[in-house]
């Protein structure tokens, strides 16, 4: 079976992420969102419904997850995370699947996946992306959400590889700490590089994606 090039995206909390892939996205490249994924198995009717009430009672109702509920229990303790994520990770993958099966004829396709590196998924694609900003930008940006705490915010950071750590692992780094002009033309010669095949533009060959 063909397949597009799979770019996976990635980035800690606030990177920019959500906008770097409506990015790609606008470039007519296909991308598939896991949380977008997961909110909607968590959602009204939602498959994970049943099983995430029978592991954590009283954090769903009929309108979907309480995830404020269900965040206050998991973000606060790594074990019941664990539990939360062996009920989701699994059902993210069919879907996954089904994305890719759906797109095999395109030449790009991205997985917009906030924790690639921590659930070991950069294996599973051909390059690594990274969304970095200064630190102070990103904490800027995470606390004028509603809802968000600087406790909220210190205890997710926690769970998540340093963005050091993330761009060190990353084919390609985007910065989203300059303007959104200079970061969408830095995704569309991206997009260009990689979906311009050797020989093409009578420059270098492109170097291997890895
Ligand atoms: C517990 C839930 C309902 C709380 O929802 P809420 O709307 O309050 O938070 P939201 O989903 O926006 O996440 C806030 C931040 O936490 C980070 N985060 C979410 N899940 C995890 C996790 N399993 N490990 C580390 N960080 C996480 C996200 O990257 C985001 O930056 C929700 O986060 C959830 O279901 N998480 C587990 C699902 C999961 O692993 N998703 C990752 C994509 S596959
Ligand atoms: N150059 C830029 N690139 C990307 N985002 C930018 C840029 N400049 C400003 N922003 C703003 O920063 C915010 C980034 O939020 P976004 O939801 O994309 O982050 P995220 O990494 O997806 O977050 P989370 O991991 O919490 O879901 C947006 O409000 C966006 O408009």
């Amino acid at each position: 079976m063909t397949r597009p090039i799979i770019l996976g995206l990635t980035g800690s909390i606030g990177m920019g992420k959500s906008t770097v892939a409506a990015m790609f996205a606008a470039q007519g490249v296909p991308v598939f969102d896991a949380d977008a994924e997961v909110r909607a198995m968590q959602g009204p009717g939602g498959e994970l419904l049943p099983e995430i009430e029978a592991a954590f009672p009283g954090t769903t109702a009929p309108e979907g997850v309480l995830r404020d509920k269900l965040g206050a229990v998991v973000f606060a303790d790594r074990d019941e995370l664990a539990r939360l994520e062996v009920l989701i990770h699994p059902a993210v993958g069919r879907r996954r699947e089904a994305f890719l099966i759906e797109h095999a004829a395109a030449p790009l396709a991205v997985f917009d996946i906030p924790l690639l590196f921590e659930k070991g998924g950069a294996e599973r694609v051909d390059a690594v992306v990274v969304v970095s900003a200064p630190a102070e930008v990103q904490r800027e940006r995470v606390l004028a959400r509603d809802g968000m705490t600087p406790e909220k915010f210190a205890q997710i950071l926690a769970l998540q590889l340093p963005d050091a750590t993330k761009r060190s692992r990353a084919d390609h780094v985007i910065d989203t700490g300059v303007s959104l002009e200079e970061t969408e033309a830095a995704v569309s010669a991206l997009v260009a590089r990689l979906t311009t095949p050797p020989g093409d533009t009578g420059g270098p060959p492109s170097s291997p994606l890895r």
